[in-house]
């Protein structure tokens, strides 16, 4: 997908107004001012920002589409991805849970500068950060499936839809966390990369393993 194309999918997928338009472009703008300081992206993607992370990001938000009520938590949102992104183009409630301290202090910068009022962020780890009944969880790029899965349980109710971005290895990771987890996962191919895919679903407690006795 070029940068082009990118642009063209957010304008056929959301009705992006010129304010949110901006909103996407500033923040943008501070994204790569930022990379000066701190290593937010992937240094080979700075050409591709809006196909690669803003697009990769909002892409998500349509697969939530049955979501209930309540906030949207982002785990290890890094610079905002996906959580800012979504946090510009839908007004649902959103916690983003980061634990390093420069990365809060950007998220935190680029909450006051946009005037996103319905986004904040949980400076610390997911682990032991406060439960509330999330309608959606994200996590790109966090931790592995298991990981994940068990890092953000607190936040997960039978209703919580899962949204995890996971490169070529999506299928393989679902396969193996199927082992101890149960839920209703399925696979969404990526729009910005035939090879990456996105584990969209409901997660449910881990299964008791029961001792050999
Ligand atoms: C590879 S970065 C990805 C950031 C962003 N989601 C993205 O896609 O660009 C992973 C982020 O998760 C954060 N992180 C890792 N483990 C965490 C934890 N247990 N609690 C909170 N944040 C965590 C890291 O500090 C880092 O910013």
């Amino acid at each position: 997908m070029s940068e082009e194309e990118a642009r063209a999918w957010l304008s056929d997928h959301f009705s992006v107004s010129r304010g949110t338009w901006d909103l996407l472009e500033r923040y943008v703008a501070a994204l790569l001012a930022e990379m000066a300081n701190q290593n937010l992206i992937a240094e080979s993607t700075r050409a591709h920002v809006w196909a690669r992370h803003i697009v990769d990001s909002a892409q998500l938000l349509p697969l939530t589409g049955s979501a209930g009520q309540g906030p949207w938590v982002d785990l290890g949102s890094g610079a905002g991805l996906p959580g800012i992104v979504v946090a510009i183009l839908s007004e649902r409630p959103m916690l983003m849970i980061e634990s390093r301290r420069k990365r809060v202090e950007f998220l935190d910068a680029v909450i006051a500068d946009l005037n996103l009022s319905h986004a904040r962020v949980y400076g610390g780890r997911v682990e032991v950060a406060p439960a509330t009944h999330a309608a959606v969880i994200s996590a790109r790029a966090y931790a592995p499936l298991p990981k994940l899965l068990s890092s953000a349980m607190h936040f997960s109710t039978d209703e919580t839809i899962w949204v995890l971005p996971k490169g070529r290895n999506a299928e393989n990771e679902l396969e193996a966390a199927r082992a101890s987890w149960q839920g209703v996962f399925h696979v969404e191919r990526s729009v910005t990369d035939a090879d990456s895919a996105i584990i969209v679903g409901h997660a449910v407690k881990p299964k008791v393993r029961k001792g050999r006795g």
